[in-house]
């Protein structure tokens, strides 16, 4: 390789900005910090080891430095809080905040503007509350003559082997049950809409935290600039939904005067919104009409992937798993004969093996971000100070051995049923939906419509992967996504 006296300056240059760099984004940390894991690279400190072998990285870490320690990620110092201190963080929802956390890397504000409102997620949380969780009884038929229509409609007659693509993972058929509750199924461009909705805004701010190492108020800004230039996929979902709402919306408050105290009001979520927002209107004026829709796709973010992804992975644990296959299949048969093909939320309830390997498919590797409203010194007596990630280091909590035993790492379908913990009951040892104050209000009817579709899948089809073997899940740091193989499903014999 050649060099001439003039690239000198240009190399001079490159080794002062990467020293200024390393000399700003030094970690400094104050008094009693948790202990920091020490790196060989500066400026990249942890980051490799923790978006490449998170799971291995993290229980190394945790073992030689206690709960908690520190890491450099992204430029970044990020605290680690395992089983003891994790539950403080939870505990302390007044300092400690998953939504402001993920703020920087998935800025949804800048499309949905009611967000930013401190009453938004207040209520959405009380319109699942209240118009979902409260009637879920009465949204069973529903959900399941939805989910048998997307059934036949994505996986269909199997009297051959099927290979069933699973990267869209389900997330049609979870989003028409979605679209239901919400009263506007029928409309496939909206289920559509909102099967695409997430997947079309992760793929704008996809672009891996890079900037993040400047500052992550840098990153965020760069990951946006597509937006603010005009180019919105995210738009067009949007304009879908408002286009479909504003008529049922215009007609439900028509038949509303006219009815008056005879008016029967839908099931639906529409219908809470309509009946809660703090201003009452008389006319659908598009700021009414934006405020709803924020509050739906809110709904759909919220609700759509999550569900999906897990319908997934219960897919591909069970698929892999034939010694679990006759069992469960029983219990289905069973519960079909009683029902005769129509589910009711008791039969629902006595899927009790069918709910603890869901719970046991639930339990996995995983960490989640919540930001420091404040210093905080743990019970341990270590300080954080203001602004810190926290990430709880979910695994640490469950694959504990006081609660799961000497192996909690292997595959435990029936523990969830012989401690009677159901699965979507939050626990000291379970925080799939988180816990405390912001525990997810719609893990009951995410547990109810994923035992209703895993139900009717078992019940229609042997489902098997390709290799017959345990298919494993992908993780991009400690976020796990569903195995990309795909599915075998084949017609059960009648
Ligand atoms: C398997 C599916 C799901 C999983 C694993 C899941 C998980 C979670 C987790 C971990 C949190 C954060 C809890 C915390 O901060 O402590 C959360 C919050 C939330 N989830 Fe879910 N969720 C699921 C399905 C749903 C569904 C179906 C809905 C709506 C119908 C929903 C609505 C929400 C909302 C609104 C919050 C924010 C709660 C708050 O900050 O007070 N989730 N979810």
């Amino acid at each position: 390789m050649y060099f001439s006296f003039e690239t000198i300056p240009a190399f001079v240059w490159v080794f002062i900005a990467t020293y200024v760099v390393y000399w700003i984004k030094k970690p400094r940390l104050s008094k009693n910090e948790p202990p920091m894991v020490p790196y060989k690279i500066p400026i990249i400190g942890h980051t490799l080891d923790y978006l490449f072998n998170a799971e291995k990285f993290l229980a190394k870490c945790r073992q030689q430095y206690g709960d908690p320690f520190n890491l450099y990620i992204f430029g970044q110092v990020t605290t680690i809080a395992g089983n003891e201190i994790a539950h403080e963080v939870y505990g302390h929802s007044d300092t400690f905040s998953m939504t402001n956390a993920t703020r920087d890397s998935f800025p949804l504000y800048r499309i949905l503007k009611s967000i930013e409102k401190t009453d938004t997620l207040k209520l959405t949380v009380k319109a699942i509350r209240e118009g979902l969780t409260a009637k879920l009884p009465s949204f069973t038929e529903r959900v399941q003559k939805t989910l048998m229509f997307s059934i036949n409609q994505e996986i269909g007659d199997c009297s051959q082997p099927k290979l069933i693509n699973t990267t869209n993972n389900f997330s049609r058929m979870v989003a028409r049950s979605v679209a239901d509750v919400l009263e506007i199924s029928k409309n496939e461009d909206v289920v559509n809409a909102f099967a695409d909705f997430t997947k079309d805004f992760t793929s704008i701010v996809a672009i891996p935290p890079i900037f993040s190492f400047i500052h992550p108020k840098v990153h965020t800004q760069i990951i946006t600039l597509p937006l603010r230039f005009g180019f919105n996929p995210i738009l067009k979902h949007l304009i879908t939904l408002k286009k479909h709402l504003k008529p049922v919306l215009e007609k439900r408050l028509k038949d509303k005067e006219i009815l008056g105290d005879k008016y029967e009001p839908p099931l639906d979520i529409i219908e809470y919104f309509l009946n809660n927002l703090e201003s009452e209107t008389k006319v659908i004026t598009d700021d009414y009409l934006d405020k709803i829709c924020d509050f739906i796709f809110i709904l759909v973010i919220a609700s759509i992937h999550t569900t999906s992804h897990h319908t997934t992975f219960a897919l591909y644990d069970f698929a892999g798993r034939p010694e679990l296959w006759d069992d469960l299949y029983e219990e289905q048969v069973k519960i079909d004969k009683e029902c005769n093909g129509e589910l009711t939320p008791q039969h629902i309830n006595k899927m009790v093996k069918l709910d603890s390997f869901l719970r046991e498919s639930l339990r996995t590797f995983a960490a989640n971000p919540h930001r420091s409203f404040e210093s905080y010194t743990f019970k341990n007596g270590t300080t954080i100070p203001k602004g810190r990630i926290v990430q709880t280091y979910l695994s640490d909590i469950h694959y504990n051995t006081t609660a799961y035993g000497p192996e909690p790492r292997s595959f435990l379908p029936y523990h969830g049923l012989e401690n009677n913990f159901p699965a979507s009951k939050t626990d000291k040892d379970y925080f799939v939906f988180g816990a405390g104050k912001h525990a997810c209000p719609g893990r009951f009817f995410a547990v109810h419509e994923i035992k209703i579709a895993l139900h009717k899948l078992i019940l229609n089809y042997h489902i098997k992967t390709p290799s017959g073997k345990i298919e494993k899940k992908i993780h991009v740091g400690p976020l796990a996504l569903p195995p990309n193989a795909g599915l075998i499903f084949e017609s059960r014999k009648k």
